[in-house]
């Protein structure tokens, strides 16, 4: 039997509509994003999907989409853990300033640099590569004897936590995962075998 692994990135937040790097700042959703979460949450409910176990970062955008998914799925009473090792990449100095004034500032390339190299970090921040480093031993410990029992995982994070995650389950190159986008409440769903390999993608 295999088990599911459904990763959500967050609905849109504040600071997304807002452009600015967020990392671990802590802003809500906006109402679209607050759409995007209920969307998602019926789509899942649409396929049948009822997650034995939910996880999410320690961040409010991120809590707020699951809560907002598990009441379009009628799922409540549930245990959900929060742990920051699926917390968003810390952007450290760049926390809180608008992406567009950053490359006004350094230049394009190297605003590019930080946010889309695998292991250059942001001054005083976490590369991707840093960022994996929390959340592949956390996925490897909590979640993944889970998914090789054949359980059923929902995980509501952040586009590089989940990025993190992406390029380890699909066995990605460094360059690969810099190009793969995920959007906004957008759901990436994978069946894991109980050897606790990759068996298939699925599309929702
Ligand atoms: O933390 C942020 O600013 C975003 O959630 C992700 O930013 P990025 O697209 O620059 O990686």
């Amino acid at each position: 039997m295999t088990g599911t692994l459904i990763l959500v990135r967050h609905g849109q937040s504040e600071w997304n509509l807002k452009n600015l790097f967020t990392g671990w700042r802590n802003p809500d959703l906006t109402e679209k994003g607050v759409e995007e979460a209920r969307e998602t949450g019926k789509a899942l409910k649409a396929k049948g999907i009822v997650p034995d176990y939910y996880y999410t970062s320690a961040l409010r955008r991120a809590q707020h989409t699951l809560d907002l998914m598990l009441e379009e799925m009628g799922i409540d009473n549930v245990t959900i853990t929060r742990n920051i090792a699926l917390n968003e990449r810390d952007y450290g100095d760049l926390a809180g300033l608008n992406k567009d004034d950053a490359r006004v500032k350094w230049g394009e390339e190297q605003v590019h640099i930080w946010r889309r190299s695998y292991d250059v970090p942001p001054p005083g921040g976490e590369s991707l590569k840093d960022t994996a480093d929390r959340t592949l031993p956390y996925y490897e410990t909590e979640l993944l004897p889970l998914l090789k029992a054949g359980k059923t995982v929902l995980v509501a994070a952040h586009g590089n936590s989940l990025r993190a995650l992406v390029k380890y389950i699909e066995d990605l190159t460094p360059e690969q995962i810099l190009a793969r986008e995920i959007g906004t409440g957008q759901p990436t769903v994978y069946e894991i075998s109980t050897d606790g390999k990759l068996e298939r993608r699925v599309e929702l």
